[in-house]
């Protein structure tokens, strides 16, 4: 087959493929226990899952996931010099608003830059949750229904999620996860859209491996082109081997979900935030992806240290390098803006770990 081979020709040995939980957002819903037995190992060994969102009581939810996947396109084929008045780094101060165009930073110790435009819009600014500035062109003006309606319904699953992993934790009242992401507060969330753009060239990296440095990430496509590295394989050393990757296929109905740095950080490691990357599959052609990513990140004055829970291993500290969440994302951008050469701004901020050494 040649590299250039239509991705459903791709018939993928099964061994090379992430063996993901599917959890069942209606079932988690419906307090079933097996179903929170099921996300809390998930979180524990994978730190991903695909959360099935098939029950007709999500069928708002996936058409606005379509409607904006239409919006998406739009966006992306707005004239260069409509997009580059929204540049994210002139239209925000911590990149939550605002385009990126292909390129714009270094994924690769040899310097190859990124194959992907990104387009980052703030929940704040969205559900004017905030008096923050949020320009914006029209096309995202005349699609606030679906997106709002978006950030909601992905708020309010997340919302079912922490509060199945605070009940398996025993967390405590005030130190559930649910408590550091309340549906009517200001947080950071950002809605991600990505357009990842064909590349002929069989070894392209358009995105770099990565782990997502909020708390929580919802992934869409139609395609595949997302890979994690099991949890296990020299994450943390960076002593995993290319042969470790495993792809995860996008199913219909279904959102790809995984753990980020806040929640492991919170866990002390026992919820894993594992290592991720976009790319083609091995001996292909990388082709034109489309995909959005919801990444949620805790109320800036969550204070990132252990919770208090029989499951989650003690660390002693001297409580000089706690954080809050909201100082630990400015001290990523302040590190990196001093920086030359840093470049991978848009990695960083998503992920903490096994970036740019
Ligand atoms: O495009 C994807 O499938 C993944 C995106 C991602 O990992 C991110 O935006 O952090
Ligand atoms: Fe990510």
């Amino acid at each position: 087959m040649s590299p250039s081979a239509s991705y459903s020709e791709i018939n993928l040995p099964s061994e090379k493929l992430a063996d993901l939980r599917t959890i069942s957002l209606h079932k988690l819903q419906a307090g079933s226990i097996s179903e929170q037995d099921l996300l809390l190992q998930a979180c524990i060994e994978d730190g991903f899952f695909c959360l099935d969102l098939t029950h007709p009581r999500f069928s708002p939810l996936l058409s606005d996931v379509d409607a904006v996947f239409k919006l998406s396109k739009d966006l992306f084929n707005y004239p260069t010099d409509i997009k580059t008045l929204f540049d994210v780094d002139k239209v925000s101060d911590l990149k939550t608003n605002g385009y990126k165009p292909k390129g714009r930073n270094v994924v690769a110790k040899d310097g190859k830059s990124d194959g992907f435009e990104s387009w980052v819009l703030p929940r704040n600014g969205l559900l004017q949750l905030t008096n923050d500035p949020f320009s914006h062109p029209p096309a995202i003006a005349s699609n606030l229904h679906s997106l709002c309606g978006l950030v909601q319904g992905l708020s309010s699953a997340a919302y079912t999620i922490f509060s199945s992993l605070s009940t398996s934790l025993a967390l405590p009242a005030g130190q559930r996860f649910e408590d550091f992401q309340r549906l009517s507060c200001p947080a950071p969330d950002i809605l991600r859209l990505l357009k990842y753009h064909a590349d002929a060239n069989t070894n392209c990296l358009p995105q770099t491996p990565h782990t997502d440095m909020g708390s929580l990430t919802f992934v869409f496509s139609t395609r595949p082109g997302l890979q994690v590295l099991p949890v296990g394989t020299g994450q943390d050393l960076g002593s995993y081997d290319e042969s470790d990757w495993r792809y995860v296929l996008p199913r219909p109905g279904h959102a790809v979900v995984n753990i980020g740095d806040c929640l492991s950080i919170m866990t002390n490691g026992l919820l894993k935030s594992a290592l991720h990357r976009v790319g083609p599959v091995a001996g292909y052609a990388m082709p034109e992806r489309y995909s959005m990513a919801y990444l949620m990140r805790p109320e800036d004055q969550t204070m990132l240290r252990a919770l208090d829970s029989p499951f989650i291993p003690r660390t002693v500290s001297n409580g000089d390098d706690v954080v809050t969440s909201g100082e630990w994302i400015r001290k990523k951008f302040k590190a990196l803006r001093g920086q030359k050469d840093a470049g991978n701004f848009d990695q960083i901020l998503t992920g903490g770990r096994g970036v740019l050494a």
